[in-house]
């Protein structure tokens, strides 16, 4: 599928400037033709103060500079346009007409924000801005290669427009735009709802996974480790650019399902307030479609690359090189580079991560030292790991049961999942562990039952090789003595002959 816009979006904000600056160019027409009649019979004193006035009057329409704030910038998002429309909502006036109100379902607020067609007047440093959304929609048709048809639809373009007095150009290029990033980094740490994207929809939801390192079942030393990555990484700005080395950081999440891979990604999200963008690599056809949408994905967020053992065809890469040309079909070598190379290169502040359940099925390639900074082992639930999920669903902190519990616990391979689900069956505290232990002992069975089959089916074997090798010595001794007798054989008819 490739888009085609029919009209790109500069093109509307510009018709829109342009008209703006016609009307302009209208009224200092008009100024000078007063200036003429002024000039012709009005005495040179009051000339002047007329002339003041009407300055003062049109002299900030015709010195206004305008800057046209576009949302997307080619296929990346812009982040001037991004910052803007979330500080503009925080300088929400009395004069504004009309605002947009809406709740998402995980989010506990109603937000309120600014209507397209809207104008906020705002000040900084003494400085007078008009800020203006802008809004347009064109016709977009859509080519289907695979198909050949084409769809049309209607495509929004949202672009924002600045206006002030030219003479405080410098002034809002270097101090005011930097500051409304700023405030909007800010704003976004405050924010408490997070967004997850899908990277093949492009559609995003509210991140509103309540996982968070507090909960999660997970060894502390470990725990602590990735906090303190996590600290350290974002913390380290100017330490990467000393450096030269892109600001991002790689974690591969190793373990079997329902050890808390994918509730790891989103307690690390909770706790950088980073947003979430959700690859999926299956439905992708072309490396080319993954670096457009990498290119839409946006700072201070993470890039989730979950199961990448089933993703692609991961011992393909000898035979479909990356460097064939745009068209070629989607690798893991693909992946790889753009790991090393255009996605190092886009943006900041940005972390991604693989998740599998297999890490000795991956290619060599993405495990070698280098590729991803931390790999992080998610195990089975340990006794410490109980324990934090007795206190989260349980609200108990000690029990007498947990000694048996821990017992069972080292014994058999039990995921914080399936802990959890046991946990959640019953409010009251002694039934839910009982129940527990229940589950835990007939895994424990279930266990040893394995074993004893096992043991049965390797005696079995043993037994089996042991018989062939005495019938193998036999037929062997008896080859042996064939010879033997053979011998004896000749030489008792060489006896007779003579
Ligand atoms: N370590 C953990 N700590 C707390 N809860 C956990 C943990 N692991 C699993 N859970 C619980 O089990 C559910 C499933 O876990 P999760 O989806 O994070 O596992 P996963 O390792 O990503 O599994 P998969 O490999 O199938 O994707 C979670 O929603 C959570 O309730
Ligand atoms: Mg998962």
């Amino acid at each position: 599928m490739y888009s085609l816009p029919s009209m790109p979006s500069t093109t509307s904000v510009l018709s829109t400037y342009t008209a703006f600056a016609a009307s302009a160019m209208l009224v200092r027409s008009m100024l000078s033709e007063v200036q003429t009649l002024v000039n012709q019979f009005i005495p040179q004193k009051l000339q002047e103060k007329i002339s003041s006035s009407l300055g003062r009057l049109f002299g900030n329409i015709s010195s206004q500079l305008v800057l046209i704030v576009d949302e997307y910038n080619g296929l990346s998002i812009n982040e001037i346009f991004q910052a803007s429309e979330v500080y503009l909502n925080t300088r929400i006036t009395p004069s504004v007409e009309q605002l947009k109100v809406s709740k998402d379902p995980g989010n506990k607020s109603i937000s309120v924000t600014i209507d397209k067609g809207q104008q906020i007047i705002d000040t900084f440093e003494g400085i007078e801005l008009a800020w203006q959304f802008v809004c347009t929609e064109t016709q977009q048709t859509v080519v289907d290669f695979e198909s050949w048809s084409q769809s049309s639809g209607k495509k929004e373009h949202r672009s924002i427009l600045l206006s002030f007095h030219r003479n405080h150009k410098e002034k809002v290029l270097n101090t005011f735009l930097p500051y409304v990033l700023e405030r909007f980094k800010a704003i976004k740490n405050e924010e408490k709802v997070l967004k997850l994207q899908s990277l093949a929809s492009y559609e995003g939801v509210n991140l509103n996974h309540p996982s968070t390192f507090d909960t999660l079942a997970m060894d502390p030393g470990l725990k602590k480790e990735i906090m303190d990555d996590l600290d350290r990484f974002v913390r380290r700005k100017d330490f990467y650019l000393k450096v030269g080395k892109p600001w991002k950081r790689g974690y591969l999440l190793h373990g079997p399902p329902g050890t808390g891979k994918s509730s790891l990604i989103a307690a690390m999200a909770n706790y950088l307030k980073f947003d979430i963008y959700d690859l999926e690599l299956a439905s992708l056809t072309s490396n080319s479609e993954l670096r457009r949408l990498l290119a839409s994905t946006t700072n201070r967020s993470i890039l989730v690359i979950e199961d990448i053992d089933c993703s692609i065809e991961l011992q393909d890469r000898q035979n479909r090189g990356y460097n064939q040309g745009e068209s070629q079909q989607l690798t893991l070598s693909g992946l790889l580079n753009f790991i090393d190379g255009l996605w190092s290169s886009c943006g900041d502040e940005r972390i991604i991560v693989f998740t599998t359940n297999y890490q000795d099925k991956l290619d060599p390639a993405l495990l070698r030292p280098g590729r991803m900074d931390m790999h992080i082992h998610m195990s089975y639930c340990t006794p410490c790991g109980f324990k934090i999920l007795a206190s989260n669903y349980l609200n108990v902190k000690n029990h007498s049961l947990f000694s048996e519990i821990d017992e069972l616990i080292v014994e058999v391979e039990v995921t914080p999942a399936e802990v959890a689900e046991e946990l959640m069956k019953n409010e009251d505290v002694d039934i839910a562990l009982t129940g527990l232990i229940g589950f835990l002992e007939r895994k424990k069975g279930m266990k040893l039952k394995q074993l004893n089959v096992e043991e049965q089916k390797a005696d079995d074997k043993q037994k089996e090789n042991d018989n062939k090798n005495e019938s193998q010595e036999k037929e062997e001794k008896w080859e042996k003595n064939k010879v033997k007798r053979n011998k004896r054989k000749k030489a008792r008819r060489a006896k007779g002959r003579t």
